[in-house]
């Protein structure tokens, strides 16, 4: 179906409104993923203001003897908060940190001044190209989790922990998928940001980067903005809404004399050269809308996805195509495109599917990382808002039955395990 932004969309905070709207949070873990375009952060926070749900977030003090012995644990109740910025605004993010209360995170507050021992988790890119300016300016060390295994650690915890997370979209239409914890794998995951990053996932922590592609959501945005002097990335996705891309892109029609070209399956409307019509007519740029030069970039890098993640999915005999990164942006004709090639491809064997938390997988991923935590701190877990029954394991007992409830807004309402080691804010203060 034609464009249009789907209602319902994921409204995860977009930098600067957030930056006044939350200050004051009590933050207990916070992870970051810095990637070439966007900078993105989930982090959990027991602020009860924060609540629209009956059961406000609160600190429960609730202890937990761990089964081989010796670490008691405080369980925390709250929320995920999903948070991003455009990576060359990274000053904003950096007030946005400085404006939290995150001495906590990850901090261990023994023997020295709490301020030297501030870590959080940290991927993508730019971990490693601003552990400098996050050392400098907010005293902050980034603990660096590798990118590939953090998207893969997201799309897992996603999946398996949170109801309709997972879509399908097609002909105008999304359909939430019921995903069976016991038949995940192997999937592939195509994550599209800058550039895409397609992964064979066969299990936790057990993966394959298995090809990528440079042609990207960073072509999308840098080409459009220069051809059609579009300000801002969600500017240049509504203007390739209004376009038509058989303005620009030269049809198998158009060469065909209007006939279909039946013998190998093409249509007159399908696309034989994106952007093809451009070299004979005789027009400069100027001439073109840039509503349909929008339109036909979408369509080309779109198609091209696609079609890449179904010849990956062949390749290793892949049914289940899960899509991530923010490139997809719940935007009904990349989606409607993506969608329409895995399925002309694979001749309807293989299938497109969606992330409500599409760009989060990485910073997700990062976050779950906590529970690999050193000995002075307790590795933090997520557990489901029931209440625990006794069991040695609460990420297994996640991944194999109950899942978190999230709300409107995507964040997530779940609860924390920590070690009581593990300090709030206050108690930090006095170290
Ligand atoms: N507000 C925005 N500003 C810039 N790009 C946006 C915005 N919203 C969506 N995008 C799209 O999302 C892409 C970035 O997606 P994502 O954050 O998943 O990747 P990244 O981590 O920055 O990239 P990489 O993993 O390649 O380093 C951009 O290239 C652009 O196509
Ligand atoms: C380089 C990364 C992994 C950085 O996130 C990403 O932008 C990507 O997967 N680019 C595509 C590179 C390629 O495989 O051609």
């Amino acid at each position: 179906m034609e464009g249009g932004r789907i209602d319902g969309k994921l409204e995860m905070s977009d930098s600067s409104s957030e930056l006044v709207k939350q200050s004051g949070d009590e933050i207990s873990h916070l992870a970051i993923d810095i990637g070439g375009s966007l900078i993105k952060i989930v982090y959990f926070s027991t602020n009860s203001k924060c609540s629209t749900n009956d059961e406000a977030p609160t600190l429960s003090k609730e202890r937990k003897e761990v089964p081989n012995g010796d670490l008691n644990h405080h369980i925390l109740s709250g929320r995920l908060f999903f948070v991003k910025f455009e990576t060359s605004k990274i000053e904003d993010c950096i007030k946005f940190l400085s404006s939290k209360k995150l001495q906590q995170c990850g901090a261990q507050c023994h023997h020295s001044h709490a301020d030297d021992k501030i870590k959080i988790k940290a991927t993508g890119g730019g971990a490693f190209k601003f552990t400098d300016l996050f050392k400098e300016k907010l005293g902050i060390t980034l603990d660096k989790v590798e990118e590939m295994e953090s998207l893969v650690a997201g799309a897992n915890f996603l999946l398996k922990a949170v109801n309709r997370e997972a879509y399908t979209y097609i002909g105008g239409q999304k359909e939430y998928v019921q995903i069976d914890q016991n038949d995940l794998y192997p999937y592939l995951l195509v994550n599209i940001g800058s550039g895409v990053s397609m992964i064979k996932v066969d299990g936790d922590g057990k993966f394959q980067r298995v090809s990528g592609t440079s042609v990207g959501g960073g072509t999308f945005w840098g080409l459009g903005k220069l051809l059609t002097k579009c300000q801002s990335f969600d500017e240049l996705l509504e203007l390739s809404h209004q376009g038509n891309n058989r303005v620009i892109d030269m049809l198998v029609g158009d060469i065909y004399g209007g006939l279909d070209y039946s013998k190998i399956g093409l249509a007159s409307t399908a696309i034989a050269s994106s952007f093809g019509k451009a070299i004979s007519e005789n027009k400069e740029l100027e001439d073109y809308k840039p509503e349909d030069i929008a339109r036909s970039l979408l369509r080309m890098i779109s198609n091209n996805i696609g079609q890449i993640a179904y010849l990956n999915a062949l390749r290793f005999g892949l049914k289940r195509i899960f899509l991530g990164g923010f490139f997809i942006r719940d935007h009904a004709y990349t989606m409607d495109t993506i969608s329409v090639a895995v399925d002309f491809w694979s001749k309807g064997e293989a299938k497109a599917m969606f992330l409500r938390h599409e760009g989060f997988l990485g910073a997700l991923g990062a976050f779950m990382n906590y529970k690999d935590g050193n000995a002075d701190l307790c590795p933090p877990q997520l557990v489901e808002q029931q209440t625990p029954k006794s069991s040695n394991c609460i990420v297994d007992r996640i991944h194999n039955s109950t899942r978190v409830r999230e709300n409107e807004n995507g964040a997530i309402d779940c609860r924390l395990r920590v070690s009581s080691s593990f300090k709030i804010y206050d108690e930090v203060k006095r170290c």
